[in-house]
């Protein structure tokens, strides 16, 4: 039988997220990256589809189907559909890959309780090893940040339900703040806006839409109408609105002044000579959230600290986590007293 240090043990990283979930292979890379949903049949409250297929199937049939969401703010709140959503996820890649050792990524305001549920989740859906690191730790090493060197990097992760930020040198975790808001919420203010301002009902698509394609963190130069489809609620008919660019800027400013706060915070509370090399090497930012048009140049205007998105912003924590495997005893030794790594071994 093989043994848990066997070659043939594969690292792997997981970034379970609240909209997306994610599965990095060493030697691989990402080969997995699907909606964070689980779908049960209203009639017998049976699993019928995860993941993509849970999303094409709610597309389809929406009467029947019923959604769940393992992860609500990045903290688990359903465990029985977190765990279904997992054994999915590690048995897709377990085709593949037949030992393996997980690291996954978990917001830094998750409490004891939800990590050690995540792991238990983890080892009943047939990890062999399991170890959890921090969201920003995952993300920074995953953009390839030199978070062993002498420096002070920062990262922050915007992502659907969470935003974490990390100050990290010499292998450890300087500063760490995390917040239960990310690009959900300004999906929920747009949402709301909708509603208050044109009675008007829209499903989750269509702010999403709105949100990537015609959002913007910045004031628009130029204001552009957009036209939505919705639920009229005075009627209940379909009807269509037009948004100015300047009123969806305006709507989802107030949102992104809680992370804007965060950072101000993340970095108050960073020493002088680490803040020095922030103020240097800049920001970067990861997560789906950092797409947003223009969120760079708002937090480089509002901390005056320089800011890029990393090249792959949406993948960097699952890459992150399977790749801090391979450093996690260095890791383990260098992070003293922050609780960055679980491990249980069967
Ligand atoms: N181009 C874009 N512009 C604006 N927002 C975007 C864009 N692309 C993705 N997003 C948003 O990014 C969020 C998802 O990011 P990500 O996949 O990093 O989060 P997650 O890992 O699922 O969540 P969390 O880390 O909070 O648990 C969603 O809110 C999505 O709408």
């Amino acid at each position: 039988m093989a043994s848990i240090f066997s070659p043939l043990t594969k690292n792997i990283g997981i970034d379970l997220g609240t909209s997306t979930t994610q599965v990095y292979v060493e030697g691989r890379g990402v080969i997995l990256s699907e909606p964070s949903l689980v779908a049960t049949d209203e009639r017998n409250q049976k699993v019928v589809a995860i993941g993509r297929n849970a999303e094409t199937l709610l597309a389809r049939s929406p009467e029947v189907v019923k959604i769940h969401r393992p992860l609500v703010d990045g903290v688990i709140a359903d465990y029985s559909v977190t765990c279904t959503l997992l054994n999915y996820i590690l048995s897709k890649t377990f085709r593949t890959v037949r030992r393996m050792r997980v690291m996954l990524g978990v917001p830094a305001v998750a409490s004891d309780v939800e990590k050690r549920a995540v792991l238990e989740a983890l080892f009943r859906s047939g990890a062999k090893e399991a170890y959890l690191i921090e969201t920003g730790a995952a993300a920074a090493i995953g953009s390839g940040l030199p978070v062993f060197d002498p420096l002070g990097n920062m990262i922050v992760d915007i992502g659907g339900g969470t935003t974490n930020i990390a100050v990290l040198s010499l292998g450890g975790i300087v500063v760490s703040e995390s917040l239960r808001s990310g690009g959900q919420k300004l999906d929920a203010a747009l949402k709301e806006y909708l509603r208050g301002t044109y009675a008007i009902v829209t499903d989750d698509a269509t702010v999403e839409e709105m949100k990537v394609y015609n959002g913007s963190a910045v004031l628009p130069l130029e204001d552009r109408n957009y036209y939505f489809r919705g639920r009229s609620l005075d009627d209940g008919l379909e009807k269509e609105v037009s948004l100015k660019s300047s009123e969806i800027y305006e709507v989802m400013g107030r949102p992104l002044l809680k992370i804007l706060e965060l950072i101000r915070q993340a970095l108050r509370e960073t020493p002088p000579e680490l803040a020095a090399d922030i103020m240097e090497h800049g920001i970067v930012l990861t997560g789906g959230g950092s797409l947003l048009k223009g969120m760079d140049q708002l937090i480089s205007q509002e901390t005056g600290v320089p800011v890029t998105v990393a090249a792959e912003p949406e993948t960097a924590v699952a890459k992150g986590a399977g790749m801090a495997l391979r450093h996690r005893e260095t890791l383990h030794s260098l992070v003293q007293g922050v609780q960055t790594i679980y491990k249980r071994r069967f």
